[in-house]
């Protein structure tokens, strides 16, 4: 596999917070999600990637060189859409683009005029007239006209009404839909990752809890509602349990014993957001 993306053993310091040997990769022409909650390390993640801020350990690759070393070689075929606008607010998009051409070898200004038209922006308006999700459009139009190899984005649908995180999403497939180009996303909403995500990496507490492809996470658990005393028997399979008025769900692991279960049990499927739930809640205990 082509990997675009290695992280090995990566450690930030910062006073009352330690982002713990990371490490994870993403293989070419697919896409990531990176989630975790509030506070996790998330964007240091994607800062340190990007070579913005000074690592304290580890390695970082992109295309299979060193993030440091090939600073500039790399960074031509990275798409960063930051978390904020970065433009000058008062200037025409078309202007920016301009502006910004210059400064990448693979620049294409026919593809930057047709994803403006795409995403229904107007090149005459100005960045402070467009709305947030317009903003993150304009950014990923720019990402998008370089030919960038790699699209990485913080939270890039945060705020957005779920028509247009829904229009992003779809966007995001189409790009790695010839094989040549990956998405890493950092988000709080899972669903987004239900819905896009071959692949995902969730950190807690500056900690990699998981990073494997969608579907073998999936199928690694299952949640099951059933009466207390089915997770008592079952208790080596058993991830976390809630215990409610309507009786107790707990997620456990996807094993053959699991399936040959007594009536009264309900065995299904767990989101994203249930195994994040269960397993941040079994680290906490
Ligand atoms: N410049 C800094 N100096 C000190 N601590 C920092 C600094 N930047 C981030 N932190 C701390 O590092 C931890 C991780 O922050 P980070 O922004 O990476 O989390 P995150 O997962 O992106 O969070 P969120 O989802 O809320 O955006 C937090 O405890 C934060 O307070």
């Amino acid at each position: 596999m082509d990997k675009i993306l290695e992280l090995l053993n990566v450690t930030k310091e910062y006073k009352g917070f330690k982002l713990d040997n990371i490490s994870f990769s993403l293989d070419r022409g697919y896409i990531m999600g990176l989630v975790g909650t509030s506070g996790s390390g998330k964007t240091t993640i994607i800062r340190l990637i990007m070579n913005l801020l000074a690592k304290n350990g580890g390695h970082i690759k992109l295309f299979g060189l060193d993030n440091i070393e090939n600073e500039q070689i790399v960074k031509e075929k990275i798409g960063f859409v930051y978390d904020e606008n970065i433009y000058p607010v008062k200037l025409p998009l078309s202007h920016i683009g301009k502006l910004i051409a210059p400064f990448y070898k693979t620049w294409d200004q026919q593809t930057f005029d047709n994803y403006l038209y795409r995403f229904d922006l107007n090149p005459n308006s100005k960045i402070y007239e467009l709305s947030k999700g317009m903003k993150t459009k304009f950014a990923l139009a720019i990402a998008l006209s370089h030919k960038a190899e790699l699209i990485l984005m913080d939270e890039p649908t945060s705020g957005l009404d779920p028509i247009f995180r829904r229009e992003l999403l779809t966007i995001l497939q189409e790009v790695i839909e010839d094989g040549n180009c990956s998405v890493l996303f950092s988000t709080h909403i899972t669903q987004d990752l239900d819905r896009v995500a071959d692949f995902i990496t969730f950190i807690d507490r500056g900690k990699v809890i998981l990073s494997d492809s969608y579907i073998d996470i999936i199928e690694k658990y299952r949640l099951v509602k059933a009466p207390k005393d089915f997770f008592d028997r079952n208790k080596a399979n058993v991830i976390g349990i809630q215990y409610g008025s309507f009786g107790s769900e707990g997620l456990c692991l996807n094993r053959d014993d699991l399936n040959k279960h007594e009536e009264d049990i309900i065995i299904a499927k767990p989101t994203i957001e249930d195994i994040m739930f269960y397993l941040s809640k079994n680290l906490t205990i």
